[in-house]
């Protein structure tokens, strides 16, 4: 039986993953957390393995207070970058270097921008994609609640896609703007431009465009409820244990 800690439990995400744990048979949710808890408590709750799903100003703080408590975790909260990253990776390394043993085992940590499959695989393609086409753009549309633009999966996919593009050698793409109103071309992730939209009745949604001359592919990814998200976070909770230092992205723990 693996024991969970949730952060950010009384959020959107926390409800719906406090749910999911506590209707999986092989876990048992130990604690759920909140602003203004501290996340160096989980330990005491007998948690093996922490799901973070809170805020972006606060994901970071919270990841380097469960390693210093030996709990492994699996974070959904998006707004990481390359430095963020880094420093996890190498508290990561620190804190294994002096653990060995059953008693005292290697830590893991997973982040992921998005635990959808259907999200998971169009970044997938949309990477496999992005070196035969001139034109690649991502229009990733979400709830009005959301706090940060553009989206951890939005980012990701147009990563994904700018690093396929160079090793592809491609040009830059075609984009004849010579005047525009500021943000009318989206941000630009990696050279690829990324536009946000925020409307109430949405959950998460994502489409990449990518252009040829004459042709149109068109990849889409809809989460239309956030059970979409929980077989992900529960395969993340039980491989993490076995998945030393950071993995990010759910797609290494998916045979794709
Ligand atoms: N990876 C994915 O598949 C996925 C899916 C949905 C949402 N998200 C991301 O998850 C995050 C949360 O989304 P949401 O819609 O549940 O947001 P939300 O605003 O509904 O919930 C966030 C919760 O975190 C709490 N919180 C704030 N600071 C905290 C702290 N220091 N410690 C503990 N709890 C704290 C808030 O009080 C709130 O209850 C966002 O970054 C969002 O982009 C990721
Ligand atoms: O609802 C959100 O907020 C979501 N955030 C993630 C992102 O930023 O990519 C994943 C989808 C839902």
């Amino acid at each position: 039986m693996t024991h969970v800690a949730v952060l950010g439990a009384a959020g959107r995400m926390g409800q719906a993953v406090c749910h999911a744990v506590e209707t999986a048979s092989d876990l048992t949710l130990a604690s759920r957390l909140d602003a203004g808890d501290d996340a160096a408590t989980v330990a005491a709750s007998g948690a093996q393995v922490a799901v973070d799903f809170t805020v972006p100003s606060a994901t970071e703080a919270n990841v380097h207070a469960l390693i210093d408590a030996g709990v492994h975790a699996v974070v959904g909260t998006t707004g990481w970058d390359e430095d963020s990253l880094g420093r996890v990776r190498d508290h990561l390394q620190a804190a294994n270097a002096g653990r060995a043993g059953a008693a005292d085992p290697q830590l893991g940590v997973l982040i992921a921008p998005n635990f959808a499959l259907s999200a998971v695989l169009a970044m997938r393609f949309a990477a496999q994609a992005a070196q035969y086409f001139e034109s690649a753009e991502v229009i990733e549309l979400h709830h009005p609640g959301k706090v940060d633009a553009p989206s951890g999966t939005a980012v990701h996919t147009a990563q994904g896609m700018a690093a396929a593009r160079r090793e592809a050698g491609l040009a830059p793409m075609p984009d004849a703007t010579e005047t525009a109103l500021e943000g009318a071309r989206g941000a630009d992730v990696d050279g690829i431009p990324v536009h946000s939209v925020r409307l109430r009745g949405l959950v998460a949604h994502e489409e990449i465009l990518l252009g040829n001359p004459g042709e149109q592919l068109s990849i889409r990814t809809d989460s239309f409820d956030r059970s979409s998200f929980m077989p992900g976070v529960l395969l993340g909770i039980r491989q993490i244990g076995t998945r030393p230092g950071l993995t990010v992205g759910l797609e290494h723990l998916l045979d794709l």
